[in-house]
């Protein structure tokens, strides 16, 4: 039942082409997190938005279509309640010290260096990451770990691409 139901939002969120572009993603994030207050946004930014699609479609059609877009809204959906777990002075933000936590939580192990650089990507002047930066980062991190395994088919840890598959990962995300 739970499924139909989805599938009708999906349709309305979609429209005729069944298939959610970055102006549909951005409406529908935006309506769900307005109804979230202890979720602070500024709302999702169109471009935010075009990077989620490149990162969710693997299907390469510049949209995402039922199933790419099931798959990331099941991934927000556990993502923002690490997000409220971590948020512990509900500021509607996390800090850097708990975006870590946030991150391990979420099954992602990463190095010093990594928190940094996502503290520097995602977090404003004072050290918080808003939600949907912290979602605009765990999409881009669950992608580029999701891609890197399909390169690595003998699973050594170690990939080999030439510039062109290179700038195929990098570009389109
Ligand atoms: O708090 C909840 O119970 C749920 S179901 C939250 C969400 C479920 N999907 C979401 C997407 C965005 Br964007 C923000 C919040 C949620």
């Amino acid at each position: 039942e739970e499924q139909k139901q989805f599938r009708n939002i999906f349709r309305q969120i979609a429209g005729d082409d069944m298939e959610i572009n970055a102006e549909e993603l951005r409406n529908v994030l935006n309506n769900v997190v307005k109804k979230h207050k202890d979720l602070r946004s500024e709302g999702f930014e169109l471009e935010s938005c075009r990077s989620m699609i490149a990162l969710m479609d693997t299907d390469g059609s510049g949209k995402i279509n039922f199933d790419e877009f099931r798959h990331l809204w099941d991934k927000i959906k556990s993502w923002q309640k690490i997000f409220k777990r971590y948020d512990t002075d509900h500021s509607g933000t996390i800090n850097s010290y708990e975006m870590r936590n946030a991150v391990n939580d979420a099954g992602f192990r990463l190095n010093n260096q990594l928190y940094d650089i996502i503290t520097m990507r995602y977090a404003d002047k004072n050290m918080n990451i808003d939600f949907d930066s912290f979602i605009c980062c765990f999409v881009r991190l669950d992608a580029m770990f999701r891609a890197f395994h399909a390169f690595d088919k003998d699973g050594d840890g170690i990939i080999k691409l030439n510039v062109l598959e290179w700038l195929q990962l990098t570009l389109y995300a």
